[in-house]
């Protein structure tokens, strides 16, 4: 097993056509769970498109698994490796559920032999195992995003990014979430999340990163991240306060720069 970084960034630049949205980025990501908090456009999808290789660094260093990412065919290699489920997630809508996960695991290079068997595992370890002949158009909000969760882990990969993944999810498929992405992490995957909701972080992460205006503003446990709250009113999350603090009063909703 890897003692190193899962992934890593090293003064990284990063942007869409002329602006630039990360600046001189150095982040690491371990095993375990990581959690990224952020305002809106703070950069933490443009974030997930580098570690997943699908943006390639304005300048930089990307490294995953303790190899340098400079070529497509470092890319290709790196990303049999590393699960993804984007914000907004494409999918064919007359496709099942099953045929939705096997075309993930097929795009990720999954042995065929093995697609059906790793389709059935992801879909049953997200609860959809009695609807997996169900077409993805006739999909609620939250079983969509378990059907993109299912495609993101199907294979068992190192790295997994998930890109507020619990949107739509009812309490207790929240809670079968994090129980789900602790068990990946036990067993050796690296899962980072970005999130609004800080009680997913409490809950599931071991360590958690705040980005704002495309740089990292604070990485800790989540609980040095609550250590950090300011005086409280009643109600309040300290880990919402705390994270609040490390932006400095800002509220969440107004880190867009644009
Ligand atoms: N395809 C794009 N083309 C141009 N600008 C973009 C594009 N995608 C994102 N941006 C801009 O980049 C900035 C960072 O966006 P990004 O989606 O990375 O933020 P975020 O932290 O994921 O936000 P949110 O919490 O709202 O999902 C924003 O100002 C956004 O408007």
């Amino acid at each position: 097993m890897s003692t190193g970084p899962i992934a890593q960034l090293t003064s990284l630049a990063q942007g869409y056509g002329g602006r630039r949205i990360i600046e001189d980025l150095d982040l690491s990501v371990e095993a375990g769970v990581t959690g990224l908090l952020g305002p809106n456009g703070a950069g933490k999808t443009t974030l997930f498109r580098t570690l997943a290789t699908i943006a390639p660094p304005w300048s930089g260093q990307l490294e995953l698994f303790g190899e340098p990412i400079s070529n497509e065919r470092q890319a290709r290699r790196a990303r049999r490796r590393i699960g993804y489920l984007p914000q907004d997630f494409g999918y064919y809508p007359a496709f099942s559920i099953t045929d939705f996960v096997r075309y993930c695991a097929w795009l990720r290079e999954v042995p065929s032999k093995k697609a059906d068997s790793m389709a059935a595992e992801a879909l049953a370890a997200v609860g959809l195992a009695d609807r997996a002949e169900n077409r993805m158009k006739s999909l609620s909000g939250g079983m969509l995003r378990r059907a993109g969760i299912a495609a993101a882990i199907v294979g068992s990969p190192d790295l997994l990014l998930l890109d507020e993944p619990t949107v739509g999810l009812d309490p207790a498929q929240r809670l079968d979430f994090r129980e789900l992405i602790r068990s990946l992490a036990r067993s050796g995957t690296a899962v980072v999340l970005s999130t609004h909701l800080v009680e997913d972080v409490g809950a599931a992460c071991d360590t958690v990163l705040v980005l704002n205006d495309g740089q990292l503003r604070h990485s800790s446990t989540p609980q040095q991240l609550a250590e950090l709250a300011t005086p409280m009113a009643p109600g309040d999350n300290p880990l919402e306060r705390g994270y609040m603090t490390v932006l400095g009063g800002q509220k969440p909703d107004e880190g867009d720069a644009a």
